[in-house]
């Protein structure tokens, strides 16, 4: 297949579009570089520089090459931002989505997967969170995707769009493939664990615990951590049933949840170092806790993760982290 990756110069785009190329898929990156380095860009895919807005832009590519599909991973992805910047969080993922998605109808490209994301659910009524779970997010973030996860319900019912869309919970780990490694670094980086293991490398003093009283057995949010070569594989499995199903929507987790604290003992098992933690107040619109139930997709698609423990996905990130940022 011929496949569009938006936001491919990205980590888990990048990941996806390799995971992709491996598969033996054309692979065409659509990226306005706007969170990544061109440096970073995977090889062996052809690259197009170009904002998710451009419709025209995206509908000029997509009559002239005849794409099977699109993979849309472009976002800006940073719920503590978000609830600083709404308006910004809504044009991005939320506006320039849509523009996407004309070019789509108008050029009758037929089938999208979207990284949507855990934070459509907000604070679970109940764990581990199922897809049929009320969808109440408590960031802006989370209502950017939500909102697209709306549009796209009405432009398959109505325009034959086949999609799946992907609920992500927090995704981590690194890959190393024929192109290389390829792990977490985010331009800037907020996430919790890239963070974690600069601490571990001597390149921050300390990590910043955000909340110390939440209603968890430690106080801190706890979250579901999903190997990012676990995710590619999904994401395969998704665009490929596309062909005979129409609407797909799943949550993508271990099922398994550790707290901040956990995830910082975690470090100091794997890294043998030291790390200090500073504690800081709560992170406007965090909830407490996200854990997936991923038993719909493992039923329907027979997807399993190959990474089940923190220990192992925090020993792939460190890997990597070291070859990237050690000295
Ligand atoms: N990292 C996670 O834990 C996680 C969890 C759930 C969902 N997601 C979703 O997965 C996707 C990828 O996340 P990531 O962690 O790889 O982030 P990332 O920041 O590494 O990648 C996002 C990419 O999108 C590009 N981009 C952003 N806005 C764009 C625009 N308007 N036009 C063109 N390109 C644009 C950026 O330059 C970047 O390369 C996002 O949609 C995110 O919401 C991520
Ligand atoms: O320096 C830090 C960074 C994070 N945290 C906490 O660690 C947890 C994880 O935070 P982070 O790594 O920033 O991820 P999330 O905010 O949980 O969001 C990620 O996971 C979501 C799915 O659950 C995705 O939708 C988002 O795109 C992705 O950024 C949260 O409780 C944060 O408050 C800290 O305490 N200190």
């Amino acid at each position: 297949m011929r496949v569009l990756v938006t936001g491919g110069a990205g980590y888990i785009g990048g990941t996806v579009a390799n995971a992709l190329l491996d598969d033996g898929h054309e692979v065409v990156i659509y990226d306005n570089l706007c969170h990544a380095r061109r440096d970073l860009i995977p090889a062996r895919a052809e690259f197009v520089e170009g904002d998710l807005a451009d419709r025209s832009k995206l509908e000029g590519l997509f009559r002239a090459r005849s794409f099977d599909g699109v993979m849309h991973f472009a976002a800006l992805i940073e719920a503590g931002e978000s609830m600083k910047h709404p308006e910004v969080y809504f044009r991005n993922n939320t506006a320039s989505t849509l523009s996407l998605l004309e070019a789509m109808i108008a050029t009758k490209v037929e089938r999208l997967v979207f990284s949507s994301t855990a934070a459509v659910y907000g604070e679970p009524e109940s764990t581990p969170i199922r897809e049929d779970a009320k969808l109440q997010p408590t960031n802006t973030y989370g209502e950017s995707k939500l909102l697209v996860e709306h549009m796209l319900r009405w432009i398959h019912q109505i325009h034959g769009l086949r999609y799946a869309s992907l609920r992500y919970f927090n995704v981590a780990g690194a890959v190393v493939n024929a192109d290389g490694a390829r792990g977490e670094a985010h331009e800037p980086e907020s996430h919790l664990i890239p963070l974690v293991l600069d601490v571990a490398l001597g390149l921050r003093k300390n990590i910043k615990i955000f909340g110390q009283d939440y209603p968890t057995p430690d106080g801190t949010c706890i979250r579901d951590y999903i190997h990012v070569s676990d995710l590619a594989k999904a994401h395969l499995l998704a665009l490929k049933t596309l062909a005979t199903r129409e609407r797909l929507i799943y949550n993508l987790g271990n099922g398994r949840g550790f707290t901040v604290r956990e995830v910082i003992d975690s470090a100091r098992r794997v890294t043998g170092r030291p790390i200090e933690v500073e504690e800081l107040p709560r992170r406007p619109g965090d909830p407490a806790v996200l854990v997936a139930s991923s038993e719909k997709i493992t039923s329907e698609l027979g997807w399993s993760p190959d990474y089940r423990d923190l220990d192992e996905i925090i020993a792939s990130a460190w890997a990597w982290h070291q070859l990237r940022f050690g000295s």
